[in-house]
């Protein structure tokens, strides 16, 4: 698509003067008239909050009074220096903003959970109340009044971010595109532009609040030793590392230039002047508040978390990171944003990354990264928050090649289908494996030997080698008529041609095509042995004449991928040619199909066929490589389905998520350097995230009693939520079980949030039936819950990837007897008893399984 120069920053740096005066572009309002302006408030000097407890060590710089020209840092350096970005220093005066007739409405009642929205949403006023009320900071500033001063920036963030929205609506592009095709293209992109500036009431836009003690990107002269970092978390700073520690020659904010103060929000808002009042959170300059801590302050003053009640400002949490006489403390925004009730899809997490998730979120496009986590770790979050990161740190790049998401089946994708467009990211693909190879519609299936031997990686040498036998040396020698002069190439030098082509080992449509061209080069060899000078275009004519076509076509004939897949599993002499020293004779009889079907259109072709399909039809021409794919749920693919995914990103990069103690299909990977090794990617990193935000502990403490059964090496994850209570195991008999189960419903329906019923896929019809006849509504997996249809009834099979507040689970034993084996049942269990965030319970009749008795 062509980008006008204009417009290829967009979305990436989105300063003032990117709208502002664009060479030709005119801006209209409805009356012609001058449009207003928002109120202008950039980055300020503010006074230091104290936590609760503890005031900050040392002197802090004081309020600056309005009209004082305050600190501040450049704007690049503010919001980072994506890929290409021009760098731009401007400095401006930008006076507080004082709290308007919004900021001062302090809200006083409490918060009802079901209309909070993300970025550390207090559930209750307590919160609020303890770091607001009573909270007096060394200047004497009381913690109502700072909240007043936040809730004032806030409403002029949004103010510039509506000034910012208009600018874009009011662009005219009729004079400056030459063509429809650019108005369009334009048109477009502009549409994007307006929606992507859309400020949402119920989403903060922002959450955060750095205090830099130095201005970010300035010189720090004098500076660097004081904490390891003085300045580089500028626009080049992206690294967290720094080598110091502590504050140790001195009272914390002493030295140099007063506080720098940034919000951190989901995306930039800048004021009149092109000052940012809200920066990335994507942006280097973000990445302290993700990042820094009392050990590392980089060189972070303050960290100011903020707390929202659908979409006011509520509540801040203060940590002062240089004052070595505070306390480290949990967040309880941080808790308090785990714990708010599930109503809808899955919310982001951008507030509260933790900083070892941070890691694997700004690790860099080319390398490919593999996360190993337990239940709840946060890896579908934090693959999905990567995408985002990269699409701002390689807007232009990715945009070229495209990006992609691939999830285990349709509700998963539904489920998580809000999170990127919600961090602003609108053109990234989601798709399962089966949509990726969808060369052949799927409507058969296989029993799980056949499935694991298709999906197994030495099927790529048996479609290899059958391709390949397609190719057959020429036993007639080629004559070419020109005028009155015929050419003749000897069948060796065909063969030669041919057999030079083969080992080359190009894809083998490329190969056909470039073989024509090779027999006309030795025709054209002859002609100048024989005198004539012939050039390119002879040399074209010759490929195109019918003797040489009619080589090709019998030498090196046009292959159908599905059908060279059909023939390998419907004919047994072909089969047993092609996987000779490769499948037994027991594996190619599990895959060849009883009754072989007449056409390609006749087979039931089964998932597994499908990405043999695929893979054939790389085979013959190569696939498109996308930049970058992110694969959730990675541990259930085969061998064939990750090389299916990795030639959809061969010169791209991935992030493969995953948990091996979760793999319930027959071919489910036991080793991650095995998969990566399939997926072309063996030099990717292998990360580990072990602190589970979803499930409490006393309930994965539960689950994990299943870990040596089926992952031995893996360890329990750490929940970083206690919550007593949030488990219950309970016996019925056999004719009381839905009963219970029922019951249980209700009693979780009392609660607020989301409640999901799991049990084995043979239960849910009777279920069903059960929540119907008792007027119960309860939903499909990935249907979005509402306040009013609260509860989701999930077949087991289908629970992988999703959360609920509450879980019933029915019956684990028949959970697991629905599995093949044993080790596959019990991990299909621990996928449905780690779906929970606030209260399991378990109901069952018949025996549980050893390990959880
Ligand atoms: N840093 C965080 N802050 C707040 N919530 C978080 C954080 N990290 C993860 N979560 C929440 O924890 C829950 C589990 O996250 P997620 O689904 O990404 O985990 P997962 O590792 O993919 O789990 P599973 O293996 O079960 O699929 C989600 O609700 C997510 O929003």
């Amino acid at each position: 698509m062509p980008a006008s120069p204009l417009w290829s920053a967009a979305g990436r740096t989105e300063t003032g003067r990117f709208f502002r005066a664009p060479a030709r572009i005119h801006r209209t309002t409805p009356g012609g008239a001058p449009r207003q302006r928002a109120p202008a408030a950039g980055i300020r000097t503010l006074p230091e909050a104290a936590p609760v407890s503890t005031p900050p060590a040392g002197p802090r710089p004081a309020d600056a009074p309005s009209g004082v020209p305050a600190a501040r840092g450049t704007r690049d350096a503010a919001q980072g220096a994506p890929e290409n970005t021009p760098a731009r220093t401007t400095a401006s005066t930008a006076p507080d903003a004082a709290p308007g007739p919004a900021a001062r409405a302090r809200p006083e009642t409490r918060t009802q959970a079901g209309d909070e929205t993300g970025g550390g949403t207090p559930r209750d006023a307590t919160t609020r109340d303890t770091t607001t009320r009573d909270t007096t900071t060394a200047d004497g500033t009381t913690g109502d009044v700072l909240l007043a001063r936040e809730q004032a920036h806030l409403t002029a963030s949004r103010a510039a971010l509506r000034a910012m929205r208009e600018d874009a609506e009011s662009l005219d592009i009729r004079d400056v595109t030459a063509n429809w095709v650019n108005a369009e293209v334009l048109r477009r992109q502009i549409e994007a532009r307006i929606k992507s500036l859309a400020d949402l009431a119920h989403t903060p836009l922002f959450f955060g609040r750095l205090d830099y003690e130095h201005a970010p990107g300035a010189d720090p002269a004098g500076q660097a030793g004081r904490n390891g970092q003085a300045g580089g978390a500028g626009a080049g700073g992206g690294a967290a590392d720094g080598s110091g520690g502590a504050a140790d020659d001195g009272p914390p904010g002493t030295g140099g230039d007063a506080a720098t103060a940034l919000y951190i929000g989901r995306r930039h808002v800048h004021d009149a002047d092109g000052d940012p009042m809200v920066i990335d959170w994507r942006a280097p300059v973000s990445q302290p508040f993700y990042q820094a801590s009392k050990k590392q302050p980089m060189d972070v003053v303050l960290r100011r978390r903020f707390g929202y009640t659908g979409g006011d400002l509520t509540a801040y949490e203060d940590e002062h990171l240089m004052d070595p006489a505070e306390a480290v403390r949990t967040s309880r925004l941080l808790q308090q944003e785990i714990e708010r009730p599930r109503v809808g899809p899955m919310r982001d997490i951008v507030a509260t990354i933790q900083p070892e998730q941070d890691e694997i979120v700004r690790s860099g496009l080319t390398g490919t990264v593999c996360v190993q986590g337990g239940p709840g770790t946060g890896k579908t979050a934090v693959g999905l928050h990567r995408v985002a990161y990269l699409l701002y740190a390689h807007r232009e790049r990715l945009a070229r090649t495209g990006t992609l998401v691939i999830g285990p089946n349709a509700s998963f994708l539904r489920y998580i289908e809000q999170v990127l467009p919600a961090l602003g990211e609108l053109e990234v693909r989601q798709a399962t494996i089966g949509e990726l190879v969808g060369q052949v519609p799927v409507h058969g299936t296989d029993d799980p030997a056949a499935a694991l031997v298709k999906g197994d990686a030495r099927m790529a040498e048996v479609l290899r080698r059958a391709l390949r036998s397609h190719v057959v040396p020429p036993q007639e020698p080629l004559v070419v008529v020109r005028g009155s002069r015929r050419w003749r190439i000897p069948a060796y030098e065909l063969e030669e041609i041919v057999g030079e082509l083969l080992a080359r080992d190009i894809r083998y449509g490329a190969a056909r095509d470039a073989l024509p061209q090779r027999i006309a080069h030795a025709v054209l060899v002859r002609m100048e042995q024989a005198g004539e000078a012939p050039d390119d275009r002879v040399q074209d004519a010759v490929a195109r004449n019918a003797a040489v076509k009619a080589v090709v076509k019998t030498v090196w004939p046009a292959v159908e991928p599905a059908k060279l897949v059909l023939r390998l599993l419907s004919d047994a002499d072909f089969l047993a040619a092609h996987a000779e020293g490769l499948l037994t004779e027991e594996e190619q009889k599990t895959i060849l199909w009883t009754r072989p079907p007449r056409s390609i259109r006749s087979a039931k072709w089964s998932a597994a066929d499908a990405v043999l399909v695929d893979e054939a039809a790389d085979l013959v021409s190569r696939t498109t490589s996308l930049g970058h794919v992110v694969l959730d749920e990675a541990q259930d693919l085969s061998p064939m389905q990750y090389r299916a995914v990795g030639r959809r990103c061969s010169t791209g990069s991935a992030t493969v998520l995953g948990d091996l103690a979760q793999g319930t299909t027959p071919w489910a990977t036991s080793s991650w350097d095995e998969a990566l090794r399939h997926l072309g990617k063996s030099d990717a990193v292998v990360e580990e995230l072990t602190a589970g935000f979803r499930v409490p502990r006393e309930v994965i403490s539960y689950a994990s009693r299943l870990l040596p059964a089926i992952a031995p090496g893996l360890a329990e994850v750490d929940s970083v939520r206690e919550s007593p209570g949030s488990l219950s195991v309970v016996r019925t008999t056999p004719g009381e079980l839905t009963a219970a189960v029922l019951a249980a419903c209700g009693e979780a329906l009392r609660h607020e949030g989301s409640i999901g019923l799991i049990a084995a896929d043979v239960r849910v019809p009777v279920l069903a039936e059960a929540l119907a006849s008792t007027g119960v509504p309860y939903l499909q997996p990935g249907e979005e819950t509402t306040a009013a249809s609260r509860l989701t009834l999930v077949p087991a099979s289908l629970a992988k990837g999703l959360e609920y507040d509450y879980v019933v689970l029915d019956e684990p034993g028949a959970i697991v007897t629905a599995e093949p084996d044993e080790r596959t049942g019990l991990r299909r269990l621990y996928v449905c008893l780690t779906r929970a965030v606030s209260g399991l319970a378990v109901l069952h009749s018949g025996p549980l399984p050893a390990r959880l008795a």
